[in-house]
């Protein structure tokens, strides 16, 4: 049986489409058969961060009834099935997004793992999204606006009963004016599930439609994207730094011949 993640957020433009997109990679990176639907039939991007623009069947045409979800799924980097939803204003129009539970309900034949791209707020795409889908992560960034408009999410995932899983944190940068993780789990009252920094590349990969877990594999944000993985996949991920560190206190120890006794 399939699990269906919806990413979501309050606020626009925290992170969501990228984190989709990555997420959906480490997880195929840890092995399992991940299917990435771009529920933002308004606004769309997915396709655009997993290079795969301007494909014939997308999502809308789908949601409009016209062709099956099969036709609409495309082979994404490291094996990841998506399904864009489209920039076609057309199609758009004609798509019902509350066709979009029959979509899941197929969905959940075709893969393991169905990570959900879902529209910001609560408007009506964004509640249809979340309620069909059984667990959610919220993506914040750590300033009170994100914060605020992410307790929406919150209150109304806990209404459709949809299992919050917890908190991505992304575009952290160490400045004084940050909310904390600690402030934000409080004021959310939900784990963090993970920290992404603010991180150049992103932006970079975005141009090119390749994910940064992909292209700046050991770069920071993609290392904290591939944790975050781990953690949902029960896997074990050992970080490059720590890695590093061990193999420093392996040499120590080896030098000094074991630490204090
Ligand atoms: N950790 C990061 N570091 C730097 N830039 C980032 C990071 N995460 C996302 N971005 C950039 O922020 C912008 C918004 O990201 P994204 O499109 O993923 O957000 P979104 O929540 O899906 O937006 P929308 O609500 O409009 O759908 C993009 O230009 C993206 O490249």
């Amino acid at each position: 049986m399939a699990i269906t993640i919806a990413i979501a957020s309050g606020k626009g433009g925290t992170g969501k489409t990228t984190i989709s997109a990555n997420l959906s990679v480490a997880l195929s990176k840890f092995g399992k058969d991940v299917i990435v639907l771009d529920a933002d039939i308004a606004m769309a991007n997915l396709e655009l961060v997993m290079g795969l623009d301007g494909k014939p069947i997308t999502l809308n045409d789908v949601l409009a009834g016209s062709v099956s979800v099969e036709q609409a799924i495309y082979e994404g980097p490291a094996g990841v099935k998506v399904i864009p939803a489209g920039v076609s204003l057309d199609s758009f129009k004609k798509a019902k997004p509350e066709k979009l539970l029959e979509v899941l309900t197929k969905l959940h034949e075709l893969g393991e793992i169905i990570i959900i791209d879902c529209p910001a707020g609560i408007g009506k795409e964004a509640l249809t999204a979340i309620s069909t889908a059984e667990h959610l992560i919220l993506v914040v960034n750590p300033e009170i606006s994100s914060i605020s408009d992410a307790l929406k999410v919150v209150a109304i995932s806990r209404r459709f009963e949809t299992n919050i899983l917890g908190t991505i944190i992304n575009r952290t940068t160490a400045e004084d004016s940050e909310l904390s993780a600690k402030a934000i789990e409080t004021i959310l009252e939900v784990p963090i599930l993970g920290i992404i920094p603010e991180d150049p590349n992103i932006r970079r990969c975005a141009a090119f439609g390749e994910p940064i877990v992909i292209r700046y594999p050991d770069s920071p944000a993609s290392q904290a994207i591939m944790q975050i993985a781990a953690r949902l996949t029960g896997k074990e991920y050992i970080p490059k730094k720590t890695e590093e560190k061990s193999f420093i206190k392996k040499f120590i120890k080896g030098l000094f011949g074991g630490g204090k006794k």
